[in-house]
């Protein structure tokens, strides 16, 4: 795992949980903007979601680190970001990735009852490029 600086996120919640994962994907960005990267290209994603929570569950996980690797890793490892559903109309640039993987992560916590939410998502797509992705209250609604 290539160590990173991670930027924080404040909040106010008793638990704090941060995963790193990656995965490797392809993608191309269909635009003449893009310049380079309308050709299929791949990278190795580097991900870090951070979780906040003030209940644990009977075990005494906020969310179990697996569930998480296994929300983004089983989806998008080894396969064309632009296959997917959610990319079929805008295209899989680092910010919209960003905010599908909090969509995805956020959608299997509002199933549990102890009430986490994901504070953040970093992707990494390159050594020298990543976006950092932090919802607005309205978007836990
Ligand atoms: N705002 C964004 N800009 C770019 C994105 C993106 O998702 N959001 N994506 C790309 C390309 O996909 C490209 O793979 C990554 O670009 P870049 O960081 O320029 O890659 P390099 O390895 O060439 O970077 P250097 O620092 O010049 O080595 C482009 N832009
Ligand atoms: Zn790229």
């Amino acid at each position: 795992m290539m160590q990173q600086f991670y930027p924080s996120v404040t909040h106010s919640y008793r638990f704090e949980l941060n995963k790193d994962m990656n995965f490797s994907a392809a993608h191309f960005i269909p635009s003449e903007e893009a310049g380079k990267c309308q050709a299929v290209h791949g990278h190795t994603y580097h991900v870090n979601v951070t979780i906040g929570g003030n209940e644990l569950d009977s075990i005494g996980f906020l969310i179990d680190f697996k569930i998480l690797k296994d929300i983004v890793h089983k989806k998008y490892d080894h396969s064309v970001l632009n296959d997917h559903p959610e990319f079929q109309n805008k295209f899989p640039t680092t910010e919209l990735l960003a905010e599908q993987i909090w969509k995805t992560i956020q959608e299997v916590l509002n199933t549990r009852s102890n009430e986490p939410k994901c504070l953040q998502v970093i992707v990494r797509e390159t050594p020298t490029s990543y976006v950092v992705y932090r919802p607005r209250q309205e978007d836990f609604s």
